[in-house]
């Protein structure tokens, strides 16, 4: 029997209007950095990172997941940082407000971790070219992860999960935040879809039994299901450290298509980002128009399972 459904009876409200982003055409980097336990050094290898890829013409700068300490529960309580109170408590994302200003370019700033009162998040400042903190993001999903042999994990015994999307609008168009595990919610990057992002920045830190599986695979998910931009950067894999990151920091297309990327050595990726691409892949293929609201709707699960 032929379908009596029509898009207009649809509960589901069409994705809003992608928004007109400040410029069409620009260039991101994504520095993936290494992180050895001096924080000093931290803060002063990423400045000089940023440094060179503003240097290169880039105007938007991605860093890695807790780019400014190893990546291991001992540390993250040693490393955190009090990013409200700012200044000499700060002086990561002091770092990055300085930088952002006087370079005059927006940062995604990868994250770190962050005390605020007695609780620990793993956090990504968003930092306008008026060195301005626009928004902080604390990562929603936390990574506890029991692979015996491979790999154990468990954020959450140090960090409290954050409870807010962050989506942000910047001097290069509207972004969506999440930090690593955040990338396997697939409902997140929906809803920031829903919202008008153009892209969608994930620091992130995989590992050597999820990343070969999963790291590409969920960004060009991410970016296909959504028709949009996603960029993802990694820290550079130390062999020696705790946890071993799978490095690959990647640039996605609004086609699913792979950009940019690299292996896991230190580097910066600069690439070119065109928004009038996401335009024309939903003119081609407009997926927008074909949802069916009518038969799935996340809202309606929870109803029907409650
Ligand atoms: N840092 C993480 O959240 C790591 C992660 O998500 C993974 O799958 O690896």
């Amino acid at each position: 029997m032929a379908s009596t459904y029509k898009p207009e009876q649809a509960r589901v409200p069409p994705a809003v209007q992608l928004p007109v982003p400040p410029v069409t055409k620009f260039k991101i980097a994504l520095c993936q950095l290494s992180a050895t336990d001096d924080k000093e050094r931290n803060i002063v290898h990423a400045r000089r990172a940023i440094e060179e890829a503003a240097e290169k013409g880039a105007q938007l700068v991605l860093l890695p997941e807790i780019w400014n300490s190893p990546y291991s529960n001992d540390c993250l309580p040693v490393y955190a940082e009090d990013i409200d109170a700012g200044g000499d408590a700060s002086p990561s994302t002091a770092m990055l407000s300085e930088a952002a200003r006087s370079l005059q370019i927006t940062i995604v700033g990868g994250s770190i971790p962050e005390r605020s009162g007695d609780r620990l998040y793993n956090t990504c400042c968003v930092f306008g070219k008026d060195g301005k903190l626009k928004a902080k993001h604390r990562k929603i999903h936390l990574f506890d992860i029991d692979i015996p042999g491979k790999i154990t994990f468990v954020e959450s015994k140090t960090l409290t999960a954050g409870d807010n999307h962050t989506i942000v609008d910047t001097d290069v168009g509207r972004i969506g935040i999440g930090i690593c595990l955040d990338i396997e919610f697939q409902e997140l990057a929906m809803v920031y879809a829903a919202r008008g992002a153009h892209l969608l920045c994930y620091p992130g830190a995989f590992n050597m039994t999820t990343g070969p599986l999963h790291w590409e695979l969920l960004q060009r998910s991410r970016a296909a299901d959504n028709q949009l931009y996603v960029a993802t950067c990694s820290p550079a894999r130390d062999a020696g450290a705790g946890y071993i990151a799978w490095g690959h920091s990647t640039l996605v297309g609004p086609f699913g298509e792979v950009l940019a990327t690299t292996e896991h050595e230190e580097t910066i990726i600069i690439a070119e980002i065109d928004y009038s691409q996401i335009e024309l892949r939903r003119t081609n293929l407009p997926l927008q128009n074909q949802r069916r609201g009518d038969l799935y709707q996340l809202v309606d699960l929870q109803r029907l399972n409650s």
